[in-house]
């Protein structure tokens, strides 16, 4: 069944989820692809996935906006709801040429006044009779951005939206999907394409390494010498640490290896020092950590950082910090 003929959420209540998942998953070929997905977008919320390379995050997405189905758990949409979407990959013959302006048409009927708008919001109104095939990282992303709040949308879903972008562009980047938050007064369900580094706006991070590994409010800026030093002093308030730790992979079928490489069935409440190196990002974010599968990780814990670790929900990836190598072109 087309996840879009569930029951929608009802369209009265304003502050109503736009899309919520309930204990979602996905098996394909044999094997879950992701599983027990717990998440809502509301409007004017900015939820951001993180995880490592193939951890289900864009899946996850795809369940959130229809395009894929659940095979288990539940995807509600808003009746009604218009979704702007970016992609993480675009399949478009980039040999031929392209204007910025026809490729904002290709799929959706747009005035060229609509099109310049919408340019005009993401600051690339300049741009609207170059190539698309021209275009830098950060030019092509502000594009895509243009694209998908051409249709007013309720609810912004980013799929790596700063990909091929430097970081003084990817702070301007946040900077921008930060604004069009607060004047569309949309959702946003943003992929991240790095496992530390989130927008301080975000309201919710959720990490996933194919379940929910932990959830929480980022709501420090890193004090951090290294950080300011790469990122410079404005980035302090574009962006924030969150601080994560994996020390167990859920397998394909389900069970679950340990760091010391034993598999068990569950991850049995599996919290465990951090025995990683990562840099030590300063954080006095206070955040909700909340295992959302199997039997066992049922533990929802509240962290105060100011105040040490009760529990350190320390979980090892099998891939460390994530770089997103895709090209979108
Ligand atoms: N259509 C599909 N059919 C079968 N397997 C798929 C399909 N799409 C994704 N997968 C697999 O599902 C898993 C999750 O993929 P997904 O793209 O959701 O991860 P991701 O966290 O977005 O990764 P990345 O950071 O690399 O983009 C991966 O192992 C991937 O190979």
């Amino acid at each position: 069944m087309n996840a879009m003929e569930k029951p929608a959420l009802s369209g009265q209540d304003r502050q109503a989820p736009l899309v919520r998942l309930e204990r979602a998953g996905v098996s394909s070929g044999g094997r879950w692809l992701v599983r027990g997905v717990d998440l809502s977008v509301s409007p004017g919320e900015i939820v951001t996935l993180i995880g490592p390379n193939g951890s289900g995050k864009s899946t996850s997405a795809k369940m959130a906006l229809g395009i894929l189905t659940p095979s288990e758990g539940k995807a509600e949409r808003k009746r009604g709801l218009k979704v702007g979407y970016v992609p993480q990959k675009l399949l478009v013959d980039w040999t031929l040429p392209l204007t910025v302006r026809r490729f904002m048409a290709l799929t959706v009927k747009l005035s060229d006044a609509q099109i310049h708008a919408a340019l005009e919001r993401t600051g690339a109104a300049h741009l609207m009779r170059a190539e698309v095939r021209h275009l830098s990282g950060g030019e092509l992303q502000r594009v895509l951005l243009a694209r998908a709040i051409a249709v007013s949308p309720d609810l912004l879903v980013l799929d790596e939206p700063v990909q091929g972008v430097d970081y003084s562009g990817e702070i301007a980047i946040y900077e921008l999907i930060s604004r069009l938050r607060t004047e569309l007064g949309c959702g946003v369900l943003m992929i991240s394409h790095d496992l530390h580094v989130v927008m301080a706006a975000t309201d919710q991070v959720i990490c996933l390494n194919g379940h929910v590994c932990c959830r929480g409010t980022p709501s420090a800026v890193s004090q951090s010498p290294a950080f300011l030093q790469l990122f410079g002093h404005r980035a302090g308030a574009g962006i924030a640490v969150y601080q994560h730790h994996h020390d167990h992979v859920h397998l394909p079928d389900g069970r679950v290896r340990h760091a010391d490489g034993t598999v068990s069935e569950d991850c049995a409440g599996e919290h465990c020092e951090a025995p990683h190196g990562h840099e030590d990002h300063s954080h006095d974010h206070a955040s909700h950590h909340a295992h959302a599968h199997g039997e066992g990780c049922g533990h929802d814990h509240v962290h105060d950082h100011n105040h040490g670790h009760a529990h350190d929900h320390s979980h090892t990836h099998s891939g460390e910090a994530v770089k997103e190598t895709t090209d979108a072109r």
